[in-house]
Order: structure tokens, then sequence, then C-alpha cells
């Protein structure tokens, strides 16, 4: 076909198809379509109620969760629409819990056919990284605008969630998380990346299984890992100046490695060490304001020594060093961690990996705990916190020991394991055991709680760094800060904390309703953005100027309260992406696109 026929398919392509039954009549005519699409035109709202039903008429979450995947490669306009205009109903399955199952089973439910032009994300074995521009040069051609990506998600699926080693079926979780970036925070879809590094897996069932997508190879050493993980860093810096890069579950023993040696190389950040931290923090200000004891007076007990929990940690100490005014050592003896072989302390027998030797206490004398019940009992913890894989790990016998530990004071009680097959407990158990005194977040969402007694309903929170990263994202992306610093990340904490509404506040929620994400994220993005711009680390005139201009001197991280936070609030939320409300605004962005000169 002549270069002009390939033009018009593809005008017909990316107006045509995706306005489908919304087309114009005078539209229809003009593309010769007439004829070609059924004669009622409707407006978006009938399609959003079509998709809808389709989507409700499913019968199980894993072919809602494919119905929508084939939804966002066929119509992302409809597929944004639809998400978010049913927030609460449909993350759920387009990420935690659905996504880990459909990660499990990815290279069955796997479609045959994508659609033409519409890449899924970029799948690199460690061959591919001998030729790594030219496989990103594929990607880019693929894309039916030319524009570069802006933000990347990219995983070795090493650490799904709670599930281990999936290999290539980890795809599901970079494509999930960029979803979220444009439903909860703005991010133009159409400069998303999901990214695969297929490196092999250790997973025997996989490689033993005849349908799995991907290289049937045990994974590199770390040499090599390193190497290779190098070369696709290097390269995706290099073709996409300022992409902002976030890597998500690679198993702990490369989360550290790649972060901090990625960290001040490029725009990046680790989202279940940083994200995870930033998220939880969020949620344990909110906690402790309600928990009837001074701050400091708690003692936290982590079960799970991970990139997580130690995420989560190193951001909780930096909080009471920051806030509370405590010393280091004094914040950090607030601390005790289980893993898997009890209590970390610097005198139980074994070699602790670099992650875990600044989590050890000294001060056990001869005291070992060899579970986490002994753990329990020698700590008497008032804060609880779950982030293990380890599905039911706060048993009923622990739950009610919490109740009983804290008679004056509310116990915190974070079941942070995702999916919920890997959750420490449930909603309903923690509020049945504590007598529906607990402060409660888990990371993925549980039903709300109603007492048989007074049937009064509880709504229990969601401590997932899906609150977070969105926001880290697009305040990263619009000022381009030359890193990413703990400061930063600090800031969307605290305006997490401070974001949640009078209602929520005093319905003692500890994080805002996810109806709200938007413009919950617009603030949290906010706040990084005045934080990166304080630090001198912004470059970028825009946001020099926008946030330079006027900014108090006594300007507290995190309060986006204030004429000047304000300001900066509405310049991010005009700059965030969603998805056309009509399909005459449609059209006209949909040209725009194709032909910048016809505007
Ligand atoms: N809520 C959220 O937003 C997030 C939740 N997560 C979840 O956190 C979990 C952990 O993630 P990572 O830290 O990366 O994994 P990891 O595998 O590195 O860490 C797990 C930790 O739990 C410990 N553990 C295992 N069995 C145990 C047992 N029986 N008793 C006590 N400790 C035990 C291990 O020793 C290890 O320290 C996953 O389920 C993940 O989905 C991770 C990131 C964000
Ligand atoms: C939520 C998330 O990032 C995780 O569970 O790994
Ligand atoms: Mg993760």
């Amino acid at each position: 076909m002549s270069e002009a026929g390939d033009s018009r398919r593809n005008s017909i392509e990316l107006i045509g198809a995706k306005a489908g039954t919304a087309m114009p009549a005078e539209m229809r005519q003009a593309l010769h379509l007439r004829g070609l699409i059924p004669t009622s035109i409707e407006n978006f709202s009938k399609q959003e109620l079509r998709a809808y039903q389709q989507l409700m008429s499913k019968s199980t979450n894993l072919e809602k969760y494919q119905f929508l995947a084939t939804l966002r490669c066929l119509n992302v306009n409809l597929f944004f629409r639809l998400l978010l205009n049913h927030f609460r109903d449909i993350v759920p399955l387009i990420y935690t819990p659905t996504v880990g199952e459909a990660c499990l089973s990815y290279s069955h439910i796997y479609p045959f056919l994508y659609p033409f032009r519409t890449s899924v994300g970029l799948f690199i074995t460690l061959d591919d990284t001998d030729c790594i521009d030219s496989v990103i040069e594929n990607y880019r051609r693929s894309m039916p605008d030319p524009i570069d990506p802006e933000i990347t998600v990219i995983t070795d699926g090493s650490r799904i969630l709670g599930l281990g080693d999936l290999g290539i079926n980890g795809m599901g979780i970079p494509i999930g998380k960029l979803q979220l970036y444009s439903a909860a925070a703005g991010l133009n879809p159409g400069r998303t990346l999901p990214i695969v590094l297929d490196f092999g897996t250790n997973n025997e069932r996989y490689l033993n299984d005849p349908l799995y997508l991907g290289t049937r190879e045990h994974r590199p050493d770390d040499k090599r890992f390193y190497e290779a993980a190098g070369r696709v860093i290097s390269a995706l810096h290099y073709a996409f100046p300022g992409l902002l890069i976030q890597f998500e579950d690679f198993s702990t023993e490369h989360a550290f490695g790649l972060l901090d040696y990625w960290r001040k190389r490029t725009l990046c950040f680790n989202d279940d060490i940083q994200g995870t931290g930033c998220v939880i923090l969020g949620g344990f200000i909110s906690a402790i304001e309600l928990a009837g004891i001074p701050p400091r007076d708690q003692r936290i007990l982590f079960v799970g020594a991970g990139s997580a929990g130690v995420g989560v940690a190193k951001q909780l100490v930096d909080y009471f060093i920051h806030e509370q005014k405590l010393s280091e050592p004094d914040a950090q003896a607030m601390f005790w961690f289980v893993d898997s072989h009890g209590l970390i302390t610097n005198n139980r027998g074994d070699t602790l990996p670099h992650h875990k030797v600044d989590l050890a206490r000294h001060d056990n004398g001869s005291t070992q705990c060899a579970t986490i019940e002994e753990a329990l009992e020698y700590v008497k913890p008032t804060a609880l916190i779950g982030l293990s894989t380890v599905h039911g790990a706060f048993s009923e016998r622990i739950l009610t020991r919490m109740h009983e530990l804290n008679p004056q004071a509310r116990p915190i009680i974070f079941p942070l394991s995702n999916p919920e097959t890997k959750a420490e407990c449930s909603f309903e158990d923690a509020m049945r055991c504590t007598n529906n005194r607990v402060l409660f977040a888990s990371g993925t969402a549980f039903p709300e709680y109603t007492d048989p007694e007074t049937c009064q309903v509880y709504v229990p929170g969601q401590g997932n760094n899906m609150y977070a990263f969105p926001a880290i994202g697009l305040g990263a992306v619009l000022c381009k800060p030359s890193w990413i610093t703990d400061t930063m990340l600090f800031a969307v904490s605290k305006a997490l904390a401070n974001s949640r509404s009078p209602d929520e506040k005093a319905a003692g929620e500890l994080y805002p309703r996810i109806e709200r994400i938007r413009d919950v994220s617009a603030e949290l993005a906010a706040a990084f953005v005045t934080q990166a711009v304080r630090e001198n680390l912004v470059k970028e005139k825009h946001w020099l100027d926008v946030v330079s201009a006027n900014m108090p001197e006594n300007m507290v991280p995190g309060h986006i309260d204030g004429l000047f936070s304000r300001r900066v609030l509405g310049e991010v939320k005009t700059l965030m992406w969603k998805p056309a409300a009509s399909v005459e605004q449609y059209i006209v962005e949909a040209i725009t696109t194709i032909n910048p000169d016809d505007t």
C-alpha cells in the first residue's frame, strides 16, 4: 500500500474504529465507513453502559480481567471511562487481587492476536540485550502515535506480589500498574511502557509448562543479571531522555542493588521499597493519631523483612526522627523484625543479608524468638505490620493477644501482603478479635465489616502503594528532578495523611476513599513537585516559575493548603490526561494527534 494509503488507514483506525458507534454520520461518510457500522449513532455514555453490562455478565473475575484487557487494546478511551466511572469495582479486576490470578495463568490466557498497532509492551530476553537499541526501536515503530513514552514500569517477574517467581507471566503487573497511572494520576496511556525482562525463571512448573511463553532457562547469576539489566536501563535512558523508570516486583536480592546503583544515574524509583514506604507511612501517621497513646510509645513489630518490609521501616524510622524529634537510635529502638528464621537479632547465629543488618536487635541478651508468637510475647507490640507473604500469619490467637496486650491503646494491625490469598489476616478476623478496636489497613481491599450485634458497618483501610506510586510518577514526570530523594517521598506521605477529607477523618478512616484517587494523586504530586523544587533538583523553568513564585519561607512539606499550594495543585491538575468526555472532543484530539498542523 502507498504511504498515502497507509496514512489514511491509520487515520481511520485512530479516529474511526475507536469512536465506533459514536461516530457522527458525516464522518462515516467522509471515511468511507458508511454501512460498516451499526445504524444507531450513540454517545460515549451509551457505549460505556454496554461495556459495563458485558463486563458484569462475565462469571469469573479472570474472565472480567480478560474482557478489560481486550477493551484496553481495542478502545483506550472507553476502557478508561469505564475504569474511572467504576473505579472501586474495577480496580480489583485489573490490579490486586485479580492481576495475581491473571499472572499465574498469563501464558494460558494470552490472547492469540493483539490488535494491529497496539503493542502490549516490551518482552526483553538476555539475548535481546545485545541488540537492545533495535528492540526499543521496534517498539517505537509499533506505536500509532509518534511520541516517546514518559514512564515505564519494569519487572523481571522474579517476585510477583507474594506469588513468587512467575517469569514472563509477571507482565500483568507492569500493565496493571500503568493502567492505574493513567486512571489515578492522569498519565497519558499512549506514553506508558510496560516491560518484562524475560531473563528466565526458576519456577519449575513454568519450565515444564508446554504453554509457557517465556525463556525456558534458569535465571542467570548476579553478574549476568546486573550487566543485562544495566544495558536495558542505559538504552532506555538514551532512547527516551527524561523517561521515569519504576522498578517493580524484583526479588529482594536484586531490588536493593538496582535501586542503589541507578538511583542517582537515571530518573527512577522502586515501588515496592519506596512507594510502599510512602503509602504505609501515610496511613501510619493517621493511625497513631487515633491509637490513644503518645506516638513515641509505639512498639512496632514487623513480620517480614524483605524489600517491602525494609522500605516501610525506613520511612517510619525517618518519621520518628524528623517529625517526632527522636534520635536515630531511639527511633530504631521502637522497631523489631521477624523473618522466616524468627526475631532478627545480631546474635541469633546466622549471617544476615546486607538489607537486614540494620534491622537486627542488639539488646536481646540471650533471648531469641523462633516464632511470631514468641516475638509477640517478648516485644508486646502496639503495632503489627505484615509483609511476609504468609497467609493467616496473624492467627486468631495473635490478633486476640494484640487486643489483650493493648488495653489502653487501639492496636494497629496492617496485613499488607498481596494478593488476598497471602494476606496475614482478614478485616473481619481483626475486628472480631479486637472487639472492633483495631486500626486496620491491608494490601488488598477487604469487604466492609458489619458488626452482627450492632449492625454498624466498618470500612477497612487499604494500605496499597497504589495511593502513592501514581502521584510519585506524575510528580516526577512533570518536573523531572535529577533524582528522587527521601524527602520528596516524605512529602508525599505527609500529603497522603493530610489528604483525608473531614468526613473521612471523622469516620476514623486511615486513607482517603478510593473514588477520590485522582484528586488525592494531584495533591500528592503537587507536594512532590514543590519539595523537588525546594531541593534545587528541578531544572525545568516552567516548574521553577510555578513553584518558586511566592513560595512561603515556612513551607511545610506535604501541606497542600493555602493559596501558594493551590496554585501548584491547579497547574498539576490541568496537565493530567483524562479520557475524552464526548465524541466531538475525542475526534478533535485524535485529529490533532494525527496531524498537529491541522489545529
Ligand atoms: N501493600 C502493598 O502496597 C505492598 C505489599 N507488598 C507485599 O509484601 C509482601 C512481601 O514483599 P517483599 O518484601 O518484596 O518479599 P520478600 O520475599 O523479599 O520478603 C518476605 C519476608 O517475609 C519473611 N517471611 C517469610 N515467611 C515468614 C514466616 N513464616 N514468618 C515470618 N516471616 C516470614 C521472609 O523471611 C522475608 O523477610 C508481598 O506479598 C508483596 O505483595 C509489597 C509491596 C507493596
Ligand atoms: C502492591 C505491590 O506492589 C506488591 O504487592 O508488590
Ligand atoms: Mg509490587
